[in-house]
């Protein structure tokens, strides 16, 4: 097979290395932000016409009127009901799961009161209405259902539109069933760019949305940074990640599966493993090369590893630390014998999974954070999906007769200096001494 790339963090070159391995044009491309512009304005335009049109182009769906292409709820019931008992069982239990973690996230109003009997505090108050993009285009992702819907569940949101990819009008009766049991309100078999306009601007049958959540391809992540503004958005998600720490003691078998969890999503996926044993990545490296021929989606792992796969021989565990806070990952797999003490030296990762019983994979179904993350360094600056994406905050302030005397004067003078004089008039109408 084609190999992963090998980098150690002593050769003269390593950062820019590796900066290069973790550059992802995504967003940048010129093609795809050209085809999308199109495609969003068409949408804006001509609304239910143009998302039927790009539907049958992309999707190869035989819908001629955008009423073929909602799938009614009674449709999801009965998915629901016909799926095979464990499939019920497990989305059912990971539901509840990822409910019973999110619950933790939800923020309420409060309000404190000063001396002078002024009132000030935040009201939180969940969106209107939230739009979930679930991916569809190469795989189905039922997950991805519970992990974009139940936080908004959880948040108070009114009404959750979701949308979905159907290509060849194959629609996943695991997806409907999820969006049956996270209790999704409408369901629109229509993906990529065109489902993000119809939810950012809304058409004649599709309502618009406050705020576009959920991941999807190059496409989807150019149209969603393109309506931010017209609508909220959670983040711009590019392809999946895997960073693993490892001490060298895990068997290298589960670690280059864990290396192919991810990179089976996608070709431009990444998946990179540091570790101070060289004979260790040499065992991963024997592993990969073993198990690789086993894997279903072989060619898509094979072309991400070796893209954007990397090993990195590190001196010791400090270095795999500063390397790692510079990835910044989506996922960080901590497998080493003191995890805990590890992850407090991690400053940037979407999720960190502690310990060598804790695969990724079991983040992206059923352990309960939400599999939604930042991707391509963001952690830097962002957090995973959850509740408080679903719920907004508006400033509460009560001012006091008493509270208005001393605020007065002091709104007044600033007012006065910024040469705002209905602003410093306001304030002074309310001091009993002027
Ligand atoms: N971060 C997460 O939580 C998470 C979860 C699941 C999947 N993912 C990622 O989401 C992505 C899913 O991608 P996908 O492609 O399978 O599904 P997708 O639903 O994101 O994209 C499919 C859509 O892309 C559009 N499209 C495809 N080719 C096009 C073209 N040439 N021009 C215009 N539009 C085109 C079509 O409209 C199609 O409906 C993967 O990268 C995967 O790694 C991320
Ligand atoms: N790993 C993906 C997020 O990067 C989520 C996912 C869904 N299904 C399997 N995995
Ligand atoms: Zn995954």
């Amino acid at each position: 097979m084609n190999q992963m790339s090998e980098l150690n963090f002593q050769q003269a070159d390593f950062w820019s290395k590796l900066s290069e391995l973790l550059a992802w044009e995504g967003v940048s491309d010129a093609a795809i932000t050209e085809t999308v512009r199109n495609i969003l304005a068409d949408v804006k335009q001509r609304g239910d016409q143009a998302v039927v049109e790009y539907s049958q182009r992309f999707d190869r769906v035989k819908a001629t009127a955008m009423a073929e292409l909602e799938i009614p709820l009674t449709r999801a019931a009965a998915a629901l009901e016909s799926i095979p008992a464990e499939q019920r069982q497990a989305l059912e239990q990971a539901a509840e799961r990822v409910r019973r973690y999110h619950e933790h996230q939800k923020q309420e109003s409060w309000h404190y009161t000063e001396a002078d009997g002024t009132l000030l505090g935040q009201q939180v108050t969940p969106l209107d209405r939230a739009g979930l993009y679930v991916p569809g285009g190469k795989a189905a992702y039922p997950s991805s259902v519970l992990m974009n819907a139940i936080p908004a569940k959880v948040a108070g949101v009114q009404e959750l539109i979701m949308v979905v990819p159907t290509p060849d009008d194959e629609v996943n009766d695991l997806v409907l069933a999820a969006a049956a049991i996270a209790g999704v309100d409408r369901i629109f078999a229509i993906g990529g760019a065109q489902a993000v306009a119809a939810l950012a601007y809304g058409t004649e049958t599709i309502p618009q949305v406050d705020k576009i959540v959920g991941p999807g391809n190059i496409f989807v992540a150019t149209a969603k940074g393109m309506v931010f503004g017209t609508v909220g958005i959670d983040m711009i998600a590019g392809p999946s990640e895997i960073l693993v720490i490892c001490d060298g003691k895990t068997d290298p078998d589960w670690i280059a599966m864990d290396l192919f969890s991810q990179a089976e999503h996608d070709e431009d996926a990444q998946s990179i493993l540091i570790s101070p044993d060289a004979d260790f990545l040499q065992k991963v490296k024997e592993s990969v090369a073993r198990l690789l021929p086993t894997m279903e989606r072989k060619a898509i792992i094979e072309t991400s590893l070796k893209n954007r796969g990397a090993m990195i021989l590190v001196d010791d565990m400090q270095q795999a630390v500063e390397v790692c806070n510079y990835i910044a990952p989506e996922h960080l797999e901590l497998s080493v014998d003191e995890p805990m003490e590890m992850a407090k030296q991690i400053r940037h990762a979407g999720a960190i999974f502690m310990g060598r019983y804790t695969p990724e994979a079991l983040g992206d179904y059923c352990a309960g954070p939400n599999h939604v993350l930042p991707t391509s360094r963001t952690a830097r600056f962002s957090s995973p999906l959850g509740v408080y994406d679903f719920q907004k905050r508006s400033s509460l302030i009560q001012v006091s007769s008493q509270g208005a005397q001393s605020l007065g004067k002091i709104a007044s003078v600033l007012a006065r200096g910024e040469s705002l004089t209905a602003h410093a008039r306001s304030a002074e109408y309310r001091l009993q001494e002027k």
